[in-house]
């Protein structure tokens, strides 16, 4: 029988259940999770006629101004997920320091690292931003959880997902288990399993870069661009589209759904911090669905999921997407 159709808290409890051993906690933060989710998704669609549109006063802890739904969505996840019992501590892309839970309300034993909305330049164009996250067991005592707890691998995370608040709002979901996607029935306040089992197809004929930043690329990424960029003519003997929306939630979207390749590579003017998109908020979590869907994800030279997190904002080069696309960029890396 066909599972379309089903909850997600349906389909959340449904793989519960297949874990005997399970305490339900995950299944009870990812509701709480999805509850957060659908209250950004309303305040997004309303930003402009509730006065949430624009730029605030403030920056965040990488130096980037915020926008006023930046700080709101941080707050909208804080409040949800802080006294539901199963959290021992967050982190936030809009926070310098981990977040603590408040004394008063019970710890669980996950961690969440979230990018509470991102592609966050796209709000006031009403182009689609979403929210990313990833959880991970605290290892040590989840009583005094500290900055090195978070300190894991990707390849440690349980569970994790982004939202899409498009045309329509998705949630996609990964336990290590496929990649699952959700559409709101915005009527019934319920998320829809509509694309169960997603796979990116191993070969492509998309791009997604920034090409403004061409002239401070390094030599792999060139001569692959180039070739794309070339079409029928050059070595590859095809055509090439491109895209790129500046909201890697939407573009991994599109991947995910019709295969690609997905681009924020180190360049000279970004490499004194690392890269551009962030390891713990953006990165891993990404990485890890795409990996889940049959996608490859890498830096260019390391897989990012094996990557040993170093501090909680730190940023990496990426390289994501269909397989043998992904795989050839490796190879321009491991050959120049
Ligand atoms: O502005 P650029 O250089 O095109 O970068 C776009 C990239 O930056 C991001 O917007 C970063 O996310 P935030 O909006 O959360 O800072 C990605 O979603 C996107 O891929
Ligand atoms: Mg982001
Ligand atoms: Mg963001």
């Amino acid at each position: 029988m066909s599972d379309i159709g089903k909850s997600v808290n349906q389909f959340i409890v449904e793989e519960q259940r297949a874990h005997p051993a399970s305490t339900g906690d995950l299944t009870g933060l990812l509701n709480d999770i999805v509850s957060a989710c659908k209250k950004i998704s309303h305040l997004v669609s309303r930003s402009n006629i509730i006065g949430l549109g624009g730029y605030a006063d403030s920056e965040n802890v990488q130096g980037e101004t915020q926008k006023k739904l930046d700080i709101i969505t941080n707050e909208v996840m804080v409040d949800h997920l802080k006294w539901t019992g199963h959290l021992a501590a967050m982190a936030s892309e809009e926070i310098e320091e981990i977040i603590q839970i408040p004394s008063k309300f019970p710890k669980g034993k996950y961690l969440i690292c979230f990018d509470p909305l991102d592609g966050s330049s796209n709000i006031d164009i009403n182009l689609s931003v979403g929210t990313i996250f990833s959880i991970l067991r605290c290892p040590n005592d989840c009583k005094n959880p500290t900055l090195k707890d978070f300190m894991q691998k990707g390849t440690e995370q349980v569970c994790a997902g982004f939202t899409v608040y498009g045309p329509a709002t998705m949630l996609i979901l990964t336990t290590g288990n496929g990649v699952n996607g959700f559409t709101l029935d915005s009527d019934v306040g319920e998320f829809i399993l509509t694309h169960p089992n997603m796979r990116i197809p191993k070969d492509t004929a998309e791009f997604a870069i920034n090409m403004s930043n061409q002239r401070f690329w390094e030599a792999p990424v060139q001569k692959y661009v180039e070739e794309c960029m070339k079409g029928l003519e050059g070595d590859r003997e095809k055509n090439f589209n491109m895209r790129w929306v500046a909201s890697m939630v939407a573009e991994v979207y599109r991947v995910l759904t019709r295969g690609g390749i997905f681009m924020y590579p180190i360049d000279s003017k970004i490499a004194k911090q690392g890269g551009k998109l962030r390891l713990m908020y953006e990165a891993n979590p990404m990485s890890f669905i795409v990996e889940q869907a049959g996608g490859v994800s890498s830096t260019g030279t390391e897989r990012i999921l094996d990557i040993q997190p170093e501090s909680i904002h730190q940023r990496v080069p990426v390289i994501m997407g269909s397989k043998n696309e992904v795989d050839r960029v490796v190879r321009y890396h491991q050959e120049t």
